[in-house]
C-alpha cells in the first residue's frame, strides 16, 4: 500500500466513496467524495478524526501498517459528524486506553452516537497537545459545520487539521495534494460543498477565518478533498469570497411549469436579460435540476427571479424544495424578481411572496402573474422586470 505523508511522520488515511449517490442524503456527488483521516506518528501517537463506517476494516489495516505494534495515545475529534466519527467506536475498542481529545461539545455527541467516553482530555481554545516535536494546538471554530467544531493546528510543520472547513465534494482520484491536480476540476466541487454544506454558517465561517488568521498556515488538511500544501490562497480566497456572499454579475432563472406558461415567462425575462447586456443568465427548470446546483449558482450570482404556477393553492412542490431549502441557508444580499401562472384562484405567486418576505431580499419590480397563455400585457410587465433588474445589476 502507498502511504502518502504530510510530513515525516505524519500520515493521510484517506479512502474514496464513488458509490454514494446523495452526501448526507440530499447532495447529489456524481464525482464522489473522500473521507480523510491522519496519523501523527511521534512519542505520542494521534489519530485526527476518523472515516465514515464502510472504511473501518481498511482503516484499521492501514493504521496497524504504520505502527507495527505500536497504540494510538490519542484521537482528537475535530468535528462529530458520522462520516468522520464513524470508525471512532472500533478505534476505542482496538485502542481501550486511548484518550478522546475534544471540547465541552464533542462528548455529549460521542455518548448520544456511540457510547460513555471514558478516557477523554477537554480541550478549549490555545489549549496544546504535545506529542514529542509536534504539538497540536487547538481552536474552537463552531458551526462550521456542527456546534462542537474545532481546528487543530500542528505548530511544527505549521499544519492546519480543519475538519470539514476548506472540504471538497470530488473523489481523489491518484492527487492527493493541491499541487498534484487540476484545480479547474475541483472548482465546482469545491464551491459545491462550500455552499450546500457549509453555505449555512457564513457568518461562522467568517469568523473562524479571522479567528485563525493570526496562524502561520503552511498546509490544510480537510476531512474531503484535496490537502492544500501550494496554493493555499486558492482556496482561501474562495471562501472568504463565499462566506461574504460576494457576486458576480448575474441571473439564477428558476421557474417551476407543467404546461410551459411559466417557462415561457421564463423565457422572456431571460431574453430580455440578454438584450440587456447581461452575459451570465442560468435558467433552471426546478423539476430538473437539482437544488445543489441551484444554490451554487445563486452564491455566485447576484440576482435570483423565480417563478412558479399555482399548485393545489401553493407553488409548485419542486420550486417550493428548492426555497425552503434557499430560505434555511439564510443566503443574503440578493435582488430578487417573482413571476407565476395560475388558472383558478392563484396559489403560486402568492407564496413566492412570503418566500420574499422571510429572505429579505431586495423585490426589484412588482410580480408577474398571468393567467394561461402569455398575453400582451404581461409580456410586458415579464420585460419591465427583466428590465428592472438589469437595472440593479448595471445601474
Ligand atoms: C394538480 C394541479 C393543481 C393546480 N392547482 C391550482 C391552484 O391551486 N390554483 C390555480 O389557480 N391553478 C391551479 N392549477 C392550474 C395551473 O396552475 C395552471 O393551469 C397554470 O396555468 C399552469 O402553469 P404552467 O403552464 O406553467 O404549468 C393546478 C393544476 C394542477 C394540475
Amino acid at each position: 500500500m502507498h502511504q502518502v505523508k504530510l510530513a515525516e511522520n505524519i500520515y493521510y488515511l484517506g479512502y474514496n466513496d464513488r458509490r454514494t449517490h446523495l452526501f448526507e442524503n440530499i447532495w447529489p456527488i456524481p464525482h464522489g467524495v473522500s473521507y480523510n483521516s491522519y496519523l501523527i506518528v511521534d512519542e505520542k501517537v494521534a489519530l485526527i478524526d476518523t472515516v465514515e463506517r464502510q472504511y473501518i476494516d481498511d482503516y484499521l489495516e492501514d493504521i496497524d501498517a504504520i505502527l507495527a505494534g505500536r497504540k494510538v495515545d490519542y484521537l482528537v475529534i475535530n468535528h462529530m459528524e458520522p462520516d468522520h466519527s464513524g470508525a471512532l467506536r472500533a478505534i476505542v475498542a482496538k485502542y481501550p486506553d486511548i484518550i478522546l481529545v475534544g471540547n465541552k461539545k464533542t462528548f455529549g455527541f460521542v455518548e448520544s452516537f456511540y457510547m460513555k467516553p471514558v478516557n477523554i482530555l477537554e480541550v478549549n481554545d490555545n489549549d496544546v497537545l504535545e506529542l514529542g516535536k509536534n504539538k497540536l494546538q487547538f481552536q474552537m471554530i463552531p458551526m462550521v459545520h456542527w456546534p462542537e467544531t474545532m481546528i487543530s493546528y500542528e505548530e511544527t510543520n505549521k499544519i492546519l487539521f480543519a475538519g470539514d472547513a476548506f472540504g471538497s465534494f470530488g473523489t481523489l482520484d491518484g492527487g492527493v495534494f493541491d499541487d498534484e491536480i487540476n484545480l479547474d476540476f475541483y472548482e465546482e466541487e469545491i464551491m459545491r460543498y462550500f455552499t450546500n454544506i457549509v453555505g449555512k454558517y457564513c457568518p461562522h465561517t467568517q469568523r473562524a477565518i479571522k479567528k485563525l488568521a493570526p496562524l502561520d498556515i503552511r498546509m490544510i488538511a480537510a476531512t474531503h478533498g484535496p490537502i492544500w500544501r501550494t496554493n493555499l490562497d486558492w482556496v482561501l480566497s474562495r471562501y472568504n469570497k463565499w462566506s461574504t456572499y460576494t457576486t458576480e454579475n448575474g441571473v439564477v432563472v428558476v421557474y417551476g411549469s407543467m404546461y410551459g406558461n411559466t417557462q415561457k415567462m421564463a423565457e422572456v425575462i431571460a431574453r430580455q436579460l440578454s438584450e440587456r447586456g447581461i452575459k451570465d443568465i442560468r435558467v433552471y427548470d426546478a423539476s430538473k435540476t437539482h437544488a445543489s446546483y441551484i444554490i451554487n449558482d445563486i452564491f455566485k450570482y447576484k440576482a435570483f427571479i423565480v417563478g412558479s404556477c399555482a399548485y393545489n393553492n401553493a407553488m409548485f412542490p419542486n420550486v417550493e424544495t428548492l426555497l425552503t431549502k434557499i430560505e434555511h441557508m439564510g443566503i443574503k444580499d440578493h435582488y430578487l424578481g417573482v413571476f407565476g401562472n395560475f388558472s383558478w384562484n392563484g396559489g403560486g405567486v402568492k407564496n413566492l411572496m412570503k418566500f420574499a418576505e422571510a429572505v429579505k431580499w431586495e423585490l426589484v419590480y412588482d410580480p408577474v402573474e398571468e393567467k394561461g397563455a402569455l398575453k400582451k400585457d404581461k409580456y410586458e410587465q415579464c420585460i419591465e422586470l427583466a428590465n428592472a433588474m438589469a437595472d440593479k445589476l448595471l445601474g
